[in-house]
């Protein structure tokens, strides 16, 4: 296993387990497979809604005496109705219960999008709070002030932008230390990452392998596939690994943290030798070729008629 390094030391391994849409009945399988087979990082959200089932995984490999806290990096994210400052530690506390842990190695605020507290999911614009009446640098403070109490050991974004990664950390003078957007060969994210590994902030992908699962709502028509890709394939052909392995340990390779989500244990456990596939700069070049900017989940789920949401001040640098 690879892993990034923050600023104290301390070390994320640079794959680790998806949690979004496995299912309640199956997540607790997954997850305790995963810690025997020698998963240690974890990717999780409120908004998942199988953190309880997830946190009792994780409390029974413990007192089975197969893993230990100190060994775990465990993320989850902060949603979207809880953006007032003085909300994030309550929903920290929730988290916590509901993964039965003391403290999270990084909580991540989850999008730049602020909702009423009543709502999970917007459907119409006054469900919706704008930017200028909750801004980001509000929940950043609150974010800061549960890292100060240990209850996060590391704080950070998803769904960010450069510009308002610089917003955070111009207004607050305390930078994301992770940021986590989808990334995969298709949405190389290559601008981003410039600018992450200047100013020392690791980049997490998540959708590495095309979110293939994701609601059918979310799938478009037409949209390229990334198992079909000829490059990728003949290249995962000629190193003996399968398409799947390939793009994991191309975002392990470029220095990136990968999530990929799997509920198989055949799938889990290809996934994780992934990361120990090595990439030659050959290799690296030839997947730099197949970036063609695609972007899966596109955010256009928060843009309602009415509100000031758009894609272009969500994404603001372009896809
Ligand atoms: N911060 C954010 O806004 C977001 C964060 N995320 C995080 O990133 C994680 C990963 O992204 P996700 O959207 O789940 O999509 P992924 O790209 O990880 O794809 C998941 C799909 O790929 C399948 N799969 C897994 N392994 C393989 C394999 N080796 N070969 C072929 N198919 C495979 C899974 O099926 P099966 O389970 O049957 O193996 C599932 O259908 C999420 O689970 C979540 O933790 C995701 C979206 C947004
Ligand atoms: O992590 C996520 C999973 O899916 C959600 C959409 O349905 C996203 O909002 C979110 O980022």
């Amino acid at each position: 296993m690879k892993y990034i390094k923050y600023s104290n030391g301390d070390l994320m391994p640079s794959l680790g387990l998806g949690t979004w849409k496995s299912a309640p009945g199956e997540v607790y399988k997954a997850v305790r497979e995963a810690i025997a087979i020698g998963y240690r990082h974890f990717d999780c959200a409120h908004l998942y809604n199988n953190e309880p089932e997830i946190g009792q995984a994780f409390a029974d490999a413990m007192t089975a005496g197969e893993v230990k806290r100190e060994e775990l990096w465990i993320t989850s994210k902060l949603w979207n109705n809880r953006h007032r400052k003085e909300q994030v530690q309550p929903a920290l506390e929730l988290t916590l219960k509901n993964l039965r842990l003391d403290y999270l190695d990084l909580y991540l605020i989850h999008w730049p999008i602020a909702l009423r507290e009543d709502v999970t999911f917007p459907t119409k614009a006054d469900e919706m709070l704008s930017l200028n009446v909750t801004p980001l640098t509000e929940t950043w403070e609150g974010m800061i002030a549960v890292q100060e109490m240990d209850m996060a050991l590391h704080i950070g974004t998803s769904n960010f932008s450069i510009k308002k990664i610089k917003e955070l950390t111009e207004v607050t003078g305390v930078k994301p230390e992770n940021n986590q957007v989808e990334m995969h060969p298709f949405l190389q994210q290559n601008a981003l990452k410039s600018f992450c590994d200047a100013e020392g902030i690791s980049l997490t992908g998540y959708a590495p392998l095309g979110s293939a699962d994701r609601p059918a709502n979310r799938i478009m028509e037409g949209e390229p596939k990334l198992f079909d890709n000829k490059v990728i394939k003949d290249l995962a052909e000629s190193k003996g690994c399968s398409v799947a392995q390939l793009m994991l340990a191309w975002a392990v390779s470029r220095g990136t943290c990968t999530i990929p989500k799997s509920v198989n244990p055949a799938r889990l456990k290809e996934n994780l030798e992934a990361a120990d596939i090595e990439l030659s700069e050959a290799d690296l070049a030839q997947m730099a070729a197949v970036n063609m900017n695609y972007r899966y989940i596109k955010g256009d789920f928060w843009c309602l008629p009415g509100s000031d949401y758009t894609l272009e001040n969500l994404w603001d640098e372009g896809v």
